[in-house]
């Protein structure tokens, strides 16, 4: 996918939200963007979703199917969680929602009026029907922000997994949540610009090696071996010596 000297305004007279935005995004690829309040990042991320179109530049090579989880998920529709989720699965071709909703842990939520929900569950919905229909482009804006631990947690292999299989994941983020991936890209917009930083953020614990033993059940082994992995953990099996 490539953006070639984008720029965007909200107004014909209105200052540039986004300039000159020149960058080549490759399946498998990672992003994180940053900036500070009001930089443009949403502005960009919809530019990338096609939800907004450049008012001068171009866009090329988006993949067919993407994936948008807004930072203010919509709750003023009729439906409740389940019924919403079951239409969008209905949109996307019949794609399956259920395990991602179990993956987010939403079991009590499904039941729930979307108008009725918390942020942070909202938001899962959200995720949930960005990720549904395995987007080739995945576009998180500020995905970390009210979640529970355990979905912050989980958030990251979810990114790993989506990128291993080739497709492009962005996302906004104030708190860092996906540093911890192996190699990803880092963008800031500064003024309109967007600059991509070569400089991956030090570890925070830069030569201190922790080396723990997981017991888990043998059926799970392979899943856990490769969300450690995915998470950027070097992991392996142990053979039991006792
Ligand atoms: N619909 C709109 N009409 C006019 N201006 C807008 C509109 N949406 C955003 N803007 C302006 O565009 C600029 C960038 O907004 P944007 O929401 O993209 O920033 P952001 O980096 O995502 O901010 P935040 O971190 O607060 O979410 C801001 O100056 C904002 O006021």
């Amino acid at each position: 996918m490539q953006l070639s000297k984008v720029s965007f305004r909200y107004r014909r007279r209105g200052p540039s939200v986004i300039q000159d935005a020149d960058v080549r995004l490759a399946p498998g690829d990672v992003i994180e963007l940053t900036g500070v309040n009001g930089a443009g990042k949403s502005t960009l991320l919809r530019l990338l979703a096609g939800l907004a179109r450049p008012t001068t530049g171009t866009i090329a090579g988006r993949p067919e199917v993407v994936g948008f989880a807004p930072d203010r998920f919509p709750t003023a529709q009729p439906f409740t969680v389940t019924a919403y989720l079951r239409h969008m699965a209905r949109v996307r071709g019949g794609a399956r929602w259920e395990p991602w909703a179990e993956r987010l842990t939403m079991d009590h939520l499904l039941d729930v009026p979307l108008g009725e929900l918390s942020k942070g569950s909202a938001h899962k919905v959200g995720l949930v029907q960005a990720l549904m229909a395995e987007p080739g482009l995945l576009i998180l804006d500020e995905p970390f922000a009210g979640l529970d631990a355990d979905t912050r947690e989980t958030l990251p292999s979810i990114a790993a997994e989506v990128a291993a299989r080739g497709g492009i994941v962005i996302a906004s983020d104030h708190q860092g949540g996906l540093r911890l991936l192996p190699a990803v890209r880092h963008w800031s917009l500064v003024d309109g610009h967007l600059k991509e930083s070569t400089a991956t953020p030090p570890p925070e614990h830069p030569s201190e090696d922790a080396v723990v033993a997981v017991t888990v059940p043998a059926g799970e082994l392979d899943r856990f071996l490769a969300r450690m992995r995915a998470e950027g953990y070097r992991a392996r099996e142990i053979e039991e010596t006792r």
